[in-house]
């Protein structure tokens, strides 16, 4: 088979990373490629505002979180100017363990608005961002001996077919509205507006500027968010002297709740077709 295997992801946490890296690595050692992946990794702004097209030989294994039940609004953008022509897709969704709703839809509906072949899709559970103990350490190994069985069965499809039918997935049409989460009161809130904080652990070494997904935190005083905060939870799990936090009455209120609501293991859901 001479296809060549490439991903394409964002990952704030790195969670998305860990599941989209494992179907390209598994699905490359299957077909034998000696070929190095190719890994666009656009979570980073700078990588966002390069163009990028696909040729019919390449089998692009595309992730994205669930933000909201859905795909990340701040990158449909970016998504909708991909040029696919023509080449196959797996699309993979990575939640925190509440519900991945319409995101896997909505994903594979844009791949193949932008002309990829989507023969397989998957919702996998990653860390909540919220929180370190939803979900935590997920993907584990459990979850990776199943994305390697997943990733098996694409690799039969792809031997064995020439035509592939169009995947279906789990999801709604129209999409659901984005998930709002709600107040001790029970009313819904809105924590776009929602910045982290910075305490005196902070030494300056600017690792939070250099993995903020939107380029918000000010090189010269990394207190000041100066763009829009996605909550992605990059500045605060990747910080080394845990200087960054959130103390938002609503959105503490809100990673409590999933963190008790939630608390139990849900498991990957896979769609391959026939
Ligand atoms: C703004 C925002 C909204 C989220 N919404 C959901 C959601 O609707 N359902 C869910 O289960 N997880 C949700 N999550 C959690 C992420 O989908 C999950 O932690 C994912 O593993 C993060 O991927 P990453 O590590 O690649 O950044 C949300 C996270 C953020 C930052």
């Amino acid at each position: 088979m001479n296809k060549k295997v490439k991903s394409l992801y964002f990952s704030a946490t790195d969670t998305t990373k860990k599941v989209i890296t494992k179907i390209a690595e598994t699905l490359s050692e299957n077909i034998d490629n000696k070929r190095t992946i190719n890994n666009i990794n656009f979570t980073l702004p700078e990588v966002r505002n390069k163009p990028i097209s696909f040729t019919e030989d390449d089998v692009v294994i595309v992730g994205v979180p669930v933000y909201a039940g859905r795909v990340p609004n701040v990158l449909l953008k970016y998504l909708n100017n991909i040029k696919g022509n023509g080449a196959i897709a797996v699309a993979v969704v990575v939640y925190g363990n509440r519900n991945y709703d319409d995101a896997l839809i909505e994903l594979k509906d844009i791949l193949q608005s932008r002309d990829f072949n989507v023969i397989a899709g998957g919702a996998f559970i990653g860390e909540h961002s919220f929180s370190k103990k939803l979900a935590q350490n997920r993907p584990d190994e459990k979850d990776m001996k199943i994305i390697k069985g997943f990733t098996d069965k694409i690799y039969v499809k792809l031997s064995t077919e020439n035509n592939y039918d169009s995947v279906v997935v789990n999801g709604n049409k129209p999409y659901r509205q984005y998930y709002k989460p709600i107040n001790k009161y029970g009313v819904p809130v809105d924590i776009r507006k929602v910045v982290p904080k910075t305490n005196s652990n902070c030494n300056e070494c600017k690792l939070c500027v250099s993995v903020c997904p939107m380029g918000s935190i000010t090189n010269e005083d990394v207190s000041i968010i100066s763009g829009i905060c996605i909550k992605c939870g990059a500045c605060i799990k990747k910080c080394p002297n845990n200087a960054k936090y959130y103390d938002d009455e609503d959105y503490l209120n809100h990673k409590v709740e999933l963190e008790e609501e939630f608390d139990y293991r849900r498991e990957p859901e896979m769609f391959i077709g026939e």
